[in-house]
């Protein structure tokens, strides 16, 4: 477990993490979501002991870092996968992390062999891939067969089969009912792979919750529903009291209530259906919407730069409209609004 209490990091002027508390939990695996220079990675690296928190603490399974004997085998971390000497083999890279903390030299050769890199483990780490890199630094999180594990962006710089790999592997980490902790910018990596969130803006705690409730609560799901009879839907929908909004390609957008009552409904009606499909928001959607106020550096398109800045808010899902960020009329707000509401 990684218990933080008022964890807060500043570097002169810049409050980098502001009075963070949150629990990791160990048998899930929870990610860990912000923007650019949200303060997720100072974070992680204070979690790690690499940076001294400029007030309140951080606690692995109780104990602060500089109190740990031999930390690798209470925490182990992935934060930057070329922390290595150049000159170095995989090997004695490894050999080195397992001397200084007291591991067997044999679990060096198990952790090469768990990441794949035993027919390179002799091999000078200065002609390493960016994800043979990231894999070494992966073996040295593991190295101590630690019960608590940060990732900080692991599947940066792999292959789609190094990726399904790491997606694995964290999973498995977690049903060991080992702490997991990862970090990433891609929305469907994480969507796939976290059971919990911690979400953080400018350095301070925006959300700590499930990832279906952090969907649920921050972006629009709905059900689809097509009918070549839509003046009846209309009247059926109506009659029960029923919202709707139109959707694309004539279609027709029901929130708040389930895809098995609008068909059961539809069927009492004899109505016609070409589609009923529930529609799931992304994380990516409602991380965006969470986090629009949030963000510090705002790109801008060419056509934003020639004057020709459209008026939707800032942070802003791509397509959303004027009017549609938080503080608009709501979700949904720049949809075409059905006349049954
Ligand atoms: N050593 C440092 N000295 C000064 N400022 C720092 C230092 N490390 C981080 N910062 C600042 O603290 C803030 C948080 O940075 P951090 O790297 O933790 O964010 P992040 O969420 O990991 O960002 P990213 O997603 O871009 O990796 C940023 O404004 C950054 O510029």
């Amino acid at each position: 477990m990684i218990e933080l209490e008022h964890l807060t990091k500043r570097y002169g002027e810049k409050l980098a993490v502001d009075g963070l508390t949150f629990t990791v939990r160990p048998g899930v695996v929870t990610g860990f979501l912000g923007p650019n220079g949200s303060g997720k990675s100072t974070t992680m690296r204070m979690m790690l002991g690499l940076d001294k928190p400029s007030s309140g603490e951080v606690r692995i399974d109780g104990k602060r870092y500089i109190d740990l004997k031999e930390p690798l085998r209470y925490i182990g971390g992935l934060l930057e996968a070329r922390g290595v000497h150049p000159g170095r083999s995989a090997h004695n890279h490894l050999l080195c992390l397992a001397q200084s903390n007291e591991i067997s030299p044999s679990r060096v050769n198990e952790v090469l062999d768990i990441v794949g890199l035993t027919s390179v483990a002799h091999k000078r780490s200065k002609g390493f891939s960016l994800g043979m890199g990231q894999r070494l630094g992966i073996a040295g999180a593991l190295l101590g067969d630690p019960q608590v594990l940060l990732f900080d962006e692991p599947v940066n710089g792999l292959d789609p089969e190094g990726i399904h790999w790491i997606r694995n592997l964290i999973r498995d980490l977690a049903d060991q009912g080992r702490t997991v902790f990862v970090s990433s910018h891609l929305m469907s990596e994480m969507a796939l792979t976290a059971d919990h969130l911690i979400v953080i803006g400018q350095g301070r705690l925006l959300a700590d919750t499930t990832m279906a409730d952090f969907i649920t609560h921050n972006a629009h799901s709905f059900v689809r529903i097509r009918t070549p009879q839509p003046e009846r839907l209309i009247a059926v929908l109506s009659a029960e009291g029923i919202g709707w909004d139109r959707g694309d390609e004539g279609s027709f957008e029901v929130s708040d209530v389930p895809a098995e009552q609008l068909g059961e409904l539809a069927a009492r009606h004899r109505l016609v259906l070409h589609e009923l499909s529930p529609q799931r928001a992304s994380l990516e959607e409602a991380f965006m919407r969470m986090t629009a106020t949030s963000v510090e550096y705002h790109a801008h398109t060419p056509s934003e730069n020639n004057g020709t800045a459209s008026a939707g808010a800032p942070g802003a899902p791509p397509g959303a409209e004027p009017g549609s960020g938080p503080g608009s009329s709501g979700w949904g707000a720049h949809r075409k609004r059905g006349e049954g509401r």
